[in-house]
């Protein structure tokens, strides 16, 4: 059988492993080149499970090395590129901007930049054994900026980030959509809101929760806690990114929301109440949680409008949040103790 080869940047990290898992388990006839630079953030061990499949293979390297972009073109003649590399942690870009500007932006247009060269012969002309090809570039909810205590962010919304991270994600996302209307290329957005589940980063919140509650640590809350996150879990958002993969509408953008708002503090609660009961000890969990200093310019909402996926995709979550986070809770405990 003749597999079609995909690229997928940025698979050894949480969500892109996730994805590849999903996809090789649901599908035959593709082949996977994770194309990985292995930053802190990238796992081998995310991938264990399905390593030595033949329809997978491992790249070391860096979206923003074109020779090496070109290169794998050439061997791979890809039929779709699914781009989830990304620095992505907020508190880093405060700290240190560069690298997120580098990957999130410029990667993203060297990516799409071969993509175009590879896939067309010039504006609105696409090769022939390229007429399906399709960019599917992942991104964030927090390109539309921070919501007050009501609305929700539809695909309609202004973009309005606010720190490093996602103004950098912003400008990938506007990349992106400019080669749909200068070149005709086969392009589509996710903008997701915040993943949690499997194999997540230990820098994140949930697993922080986690990892300091049973290392008995202190829990750190930002500021008063009351900041509120719309949390999807992972293996729906794969569901959801793979839908659009398939079927979304060249040059749209797709928002993906779990519809399960929680404040921070709530989270922390509800993982320590999960752990007095399955992780007793001699006083409850809940104890540890202690308020810190705030992340600078910290926003305060994040909410998705998630009806344009499920109208037009049928895409629907099967997770509500405490079916998803009883299982995550349960994950985590085996990642560390
Ligand atoms: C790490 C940490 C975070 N927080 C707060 C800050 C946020 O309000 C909330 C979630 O923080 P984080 O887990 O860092 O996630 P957040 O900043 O929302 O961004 C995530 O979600 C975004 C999607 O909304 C993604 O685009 C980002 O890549 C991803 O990192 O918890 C704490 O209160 N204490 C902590 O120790």
């Amino acid at each position: 059988m003749l597999l079609n080869n995909i690229l997928i940047t940025g698979g050894a990290g949480f969500i892109g492993s996730n994805f590849i898992e999903y996809l090789l388990n649901n599908e035959r006839d593709t082949h996977i080149v994770n194309l990985d630079k292995l930053t802190y953030a990238g796992e081998l061990s995310n991938l264990n499970e399905i390593e030595n499949q033949d329809n997978y293979t491992f790249v070391k390297g860096d979206i923003c090395d074109r020779n090496l972009i070109n290169k794998l073109f050439k061997t791979y003649d890809f039929k779709a590129v699914i781009h989830f590399a990304a620095e992505s942690h907020v508190d880093n870009s405060i700290e240190k901007p560069d690298e997120f500007i580098k990957t999130n932006v410029f990667g993203t247009f060297n990516l799409l930049d071969e993509a175009k060269n590879h896939w067309m012969h010039g504006p609105n002309n696409v090769k022939s054994e390229h007429l399906e090809s399709r960019f599917h570039h992942i991104s964030t909810d927090e390109v539309y900026g921070s919501l007050g205590e009501t609305g929700l962010f539809t695909e309609q919304t202004p973009y309005a980030p606010n720190s490093p991270y996602s103004a950098s994600k912003a400008s990938s996302d506007f990349i992106v959509r400019s080669y749909f209307h200068t070149y005709g290329m086969n392009v589509v957005t996710t903008n997701c809101s915040n993943n949690y589940g499997p194999k997540q980063h230990d820098e994140k919140l949930i697993p922080t929760i986690i990892r300091k509650a049973l290392n008995g640590e202190n829990i750190p809350i930002y500021g008063d806690g009351k900041n509120i996150r719309d949390w999807l879990y992972v293996l729906d958002h794969c569901k959801g990114i793979d839908l659009v993969y398939k079927k979304g509408k060249p040059g749209e953008t797709y928002n993906i929301g779990g519809n399960n708002e929680r404040n921070n503090l709530y989270i922390a609660n509800t993982i320590c109440q999960i752990l007095d009961e399955i992780q007793p000890k001699n006083k409850s969990y809940k104890e540890q949680i202690s308020f810190v200093k705030d992340r600078a310019g910290h926003d305060f909402r994040y909410a998705i409008d998630a009806s344009k996926i499920e109208n037009e995709l049928g895409w629907k979550a099967d997770e509500n949040f405490e079916t998803g986070i009883n299982k995550t809770v349960n994950w985590y405990i085996d990642k560390y103790l």
